[in-house]
């Protein structure tokens, strides 16, 4: 059995199912397919806008439900087109009852919130199975949300052993070659819809595998495989042939190919390999197994519109549990810390925050004025990091250090296991060292 994660980016047009029910006929010949789909290209975009509850909601969710019923209307037909549409429109029913009820309310709860995302995920296993199905592929849908999670509406964590029972009812007396599952959602234990978090369906791939035992996945994008850095900033990048499971974790953290941060927790202990390849074109990364002595460095990956909070004061000096009374603040006001640093004179506490949470922290902090900080600064900074098991060698790293050095880090620090080093710099030094760094790892890359 193989799982096969069908992305959003690849689920734009006719042209696109074309090539995925190609795809999906070759390689069901030879194994039994769990396919895991993403919402089709936007829609989760354009369903968060149905969240926010503006006076578009209503027609934001209307055109969702046209786009859905216009694609099946040229790709199936028949009984095929009229099941799908009686499916989508029932979904579609439910959801411009929410759009309606959130704006008479005026309020979405995280819950709310997360039940109105998941009809994307939901109304794209009826369009794919059916598209499927109507040409001549036995497929089957089944929109239900596959796991057990828990109640972190908006970034929920899978239950992997309790999700066990639930998929296995799913796909009792299901007798199909290939089976459709939703992608970035599931359930609490009592029923309430969640959602994963971005990128979330990568995460349910691996996590389906996981569950039943499967030790083949596939995320089929737009891109051929995990890339040397974003095709996007960098012309010159290049697919990654192989990544260990270390490196792989560490790139999904920092944002490479948009993938869940979770995606590659459910390979621990397991004999999973993961394949991240394109529809469109030849070339994939491979993601399985440990270091290896011949691994050189990978990839570069940024992560920008960061602010950094420095505080600064000599009451923090020598003072126990004051660099935890800063941090207590972030924690409380709900403010992820993504790097943290501290010289050994212990005068500033330096903490990296995303830019949207910037205003909630620096006000908290400021209550901390008159007993703990003396003074705050904020500045605009940009994470660059290098990736991979050859940072470990100091011929290596030593390189890449010094291109960095170069631009006056004002944090470095080093990730999992050591396969990877990030740099804290001045925001408008970001795409000048990304560029530097990229160029630098690809004489690396055989
Ligand atoms: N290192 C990288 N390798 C590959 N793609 C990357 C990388 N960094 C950023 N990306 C971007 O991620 C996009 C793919 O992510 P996404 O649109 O979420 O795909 P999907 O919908 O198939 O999951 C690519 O189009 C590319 O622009
Ligand atoms: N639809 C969700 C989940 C997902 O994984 O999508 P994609 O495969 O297009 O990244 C999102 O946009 O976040």
């Amino acid at each position: 059995m193989m799982v096969v994660k069908i992305g959003g980016s690849i689920q734009k047009d006719e042209n696109d199912y074309q090539l995925i029910i190609e795809k999906i006929r070759k390689y069901a010949e030879r194994d039994k397919l769990i396919l895991v789909t993403s919402a089709i290209k936007g829609v989760t975009n354009d369903l968060i806008q149905v969240a926010a509850s503006t006076e578009k909601s209503v027609e934001i969710a209307s055109n969702i439900y046209d786009k859905h019923i216009k694609l099946l209307g040229k790709i199936t037909d028949g009984i095929e087109f009229e099941r799908a549409f009686r499916d989508i429109s029932k979904l579609a029913d439910e959801l411009f009852r929410v759009a309606w009820s959130i704006r008479v309310l005026g309020e979405v709860t995280p819950r709310t919130r997360d039940y109105i995302l998941s009809f994307g995920e939901r109304m794209a296993v009826i369009t794919l199975s059916s598209i499927l199905r109507s040409k001549g592929i036995k497929a089957w849908g089944i929109p239900e949300p596959p796991f057990i999670t828990d109640s972190n509406f908006g970034d929920s964590n899978i239950l992997i052993q309790e999700s066990e029972e639930r998929l296995k009812k799913l796909l009792s007396n299901v007798d199909y070659n290939v089976i459709v599952f939703p992608g970035f959602i599931g359930t609490t234990w009592d029923g309430k819809i969640t959602t994963l978090g971005r990128g979330g369906s990568d995460y349910s791939a691996t996590s389906i595998a996981k569950v039943l035992g499967i030790n083949k996945v596939k995320l089929i994008t737009e891109v051929p495989g995990i890339m040397t850095g974003d095709p996007r900033k960098f012309q010159n990048a290049k697919s990654i042939q192989r990544l260990s499971l270390e490196e792989a974790i560490e790139l999904a953290q920092l944002g490479a190919k948009r993938l869940h941060p979770r995606t590659f927790d459910p390979m621990f202990n397991s004999d999973i390999t993961v394949e991240v390849e394109s529809l469109y074109e030849d070339g994939s990364t491979v993601i399985n197994g440990e270091c290896t002595n011949e691994d050189s460095v990978k990839g570069v990956a940024t992560l920008d519109q960061l602010k950094m909070l420095s505080v600064e004061s000599t009451k923090i000096v020598g003072k126990i549990g004051s660099a935890s009374s800063i941090m207590a603040e972030a924690r409380d006001v709900g403010v992820n810390l993504i790097a943290i640093s501290q010289p050994a004179s212990e005068t500033t506490i330096n903490l990296v925050v995303d830019g949207n949470s910037i205003k909630l922290l620096t006000e908290r902090l400021n209550g901390l004025k008159e007993s703990l900080i003396k003074n705050i600064h904020v500045e605009d900074v940009s994470a660059i990091s290098v990736v991979g098991c050859g940072m470990r060698k100091r011929e290596i790293s030593s390189k890449l250090m010094g291109i960095a050095s170069s631009y006056d880090p004002i944090m470095i620090s080093r990730g999992l296991s050591k396969v990877s080093s990030t740099f804290i710099v001045d925001s408008r030094n970001a795409e000048e060292l990304g560029r530097e760094l990229h160029s630098e790892v690809l004489k690396w890359t055989r």
